[in-house]
């Protein structure tokens, strides 16, 4: 990877158009010099790594594969400890087992993880007791605590974004490489957990039957070492474009540009302006494209959006994340898939049944019901149906702890709850519980499909 300066121009031509939810950062020559820092510091991922995602995610929007994305809705700097990042993998591990057993498809593990630190915000500013303050927008800018200081948007955070981000993947790449991942450790993901909850025992059934069928492979000849490891990639939201432009490099092979903050990154429902600097930056860059798709697409909007990320028609290069919410996801999907597919392009299209159905519950806490976000799953899995497409899988906030953040699920959490364990520092995440009763509800869904 080289930073020709050319080429590099490419991953700046955002920069003459307006930027939505871009922070501001009352020091601009303290920024000048942050993105110069972070322009000298090495790739977090390679290029080639995105291309191994993007041939992945064409077998997604080819109907062979299904995708598992998931983690934090936001995550945290004082969270980058073993433990959380290992229990996150852990969960998404398991919901891969799981997915792959009962759903008898492959599956493409992608984790909301080792870079999604910015948050798009409704408002500017929170107000509490009279004082306003500007809002939090992920550790990547500010600090959650409510005072002056913290709130002020600080482009450091943007190396300590770096840093913490590179921490995560390299610990991630060691469990994903180093053994942890060998599917024989299917009993010990679970060992923790068993006992205490229903999830937990069902999976525990379904690695006893993951158990033979490995011996029943290993006794055919199978070679061993193929389930060793596993593939992982990282993704977040491609939100803070100094910084994702920053960490855009030449590929020394083809010379491409890509953006090697991490594996794949999304543009959100909040930035995806047809004409605004997000869809711009993604259209300059190699990696596989996620965009999130709200309630109010039109058709031609996803057309357009197609033209500008897609226009080769490359499956894999685009991924179509709809978040409609459980009560729209019936009526507004089928126009979009229907348009879509009539237009030739081939797109993944995947279900993030968590961003429509957030509601704010008495006691304040923002929170999401397990039955709606079942229920968008379901109706996207109706949509897909009727028309002979791909549900092509699911893109989930989740965590590996045992949150008390979402209502519902087998273990089930009630609104009087909430205030138990309520750690998320944006929007309500599904806890490990409730992330495996959705893992094997969808697992069945897609082979009724
Ligand atoms: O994760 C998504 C958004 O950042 C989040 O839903 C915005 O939350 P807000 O409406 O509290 O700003
Ligand atoms: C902000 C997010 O979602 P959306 O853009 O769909 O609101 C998110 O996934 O973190």
């Amino acid at each position: 990877m080289t930073v020709n300066a050319e080429l590099h121009a490419g991953g700046n031509t955002w920069r003459s158009l307006p930027a939505a939810q871009q922070p501001e950062w009352p020091d601009q020559e303290a920024l000048r010099d942050v993105i110069a820092e972070l322009e000298s510091y090495p790739p977090l991922v390679f290029a080639g790594e995105c291309d191994q995602l993007r041939q992945r995610l064409g077998a997604v929007a080819r109907g062979e594969a299904f995708l598992l994305q998931g983690g934090d809705c936001a995550e945290a700097f004082d969270a980058v400890g073993a433990d959380q990042i290992r229990n996150k993998l852990k969960t998404l591990l398991q919901m891969g087992a799981v997915l792959t057993y009962a759903g008898q498809v492959p599956v493409v593990k992608v984790g909301r993880i080792a870079g999604q630190y910015s948050k798009p915000r409704s408002k500017p500013t929170e107000t509490r007791d009279g004082v306003t303050l500007p809002t939090y927008r992920g550790d990547s800018v500010n600090g959650f605590a409510f005072t002056p200081e913290a709130r002020t948007p600080d482009p450091q955070r943007l190396k300590r974004m770096y840093h913490a981000s590179s921490a995560t993947l390299n610990l991630v790449r060691a469990f994903t490489t180093g053994g942890y991942a060998d599917l024989r450790q299917v009993h010990a993901w679970n060992q923790d957990f068993v006992k205490s909850s229903p999830s937990g025992q069902r999976y525990e059934a379904l690695a006893r039957e993951i158990d033979r069928a490995l011996n029943f492979m290993n006794a055919c000849g199978t070679d061993p070492e193929e389930f060793k490891t596993v593939e992982f990639y990282s993704s977040h939201e491609a939100l803070i474009l100094d910084y994702e432009s920053a960490l855009t490099r030449t590929d020394s092979r083809t010379g491409n540009l890509y953006d090697v903050s991490g594996h794949m990154v999304w543009i959100g429902e909040r930035t995806r302006q047809l004409d605004g600097a997000h869809i711009e930056f993604a259209s300059k860059i190699r990696n596989p494209i996620g965009v999130k798709l709200g309630p109010t697409t039109s058709a031609e909007d996803a057309l357009t959006l197609i033209e500008r990320l897609d226009p080769e028609r490359e499956p894999g290069r685009l991924t179509f994340i709809t978040r409609m919410g459980a009560g729209k996801i019936r009526d507004h999907l089928p126009e979009l898939v229907e348009k879509v597919t009539a237009s030739g392009a081939q797109v993944a299209w995947i279900c993030d049944p968590m961003h429509g159905n957030t509601f704010e519950a008495a006691s304040g806490h923002k929170t999401r019901r397990f039955d709606d976000v079942l229920d968008e799953v379901k109706g996207f899995f109706e949509v897909h149906k009727s028309l002979g497409t791909h549900p092509g899988g699911i893109h989930v906030e989740l965590t590996g702890d045992d949150v008390t953040e979402c209502v519902g699920g087998g273990d089930e959490i009630f609104v009087d709850d909430l205030h138990q364990r309520y750690e998320t520092a944006c929007d309500p995440r599904l806890n490990r519980s409730q992330s495996l009763d959705l893992a094997f509800l969808v697992a069945e869904m897609y082979r009724d499909q």
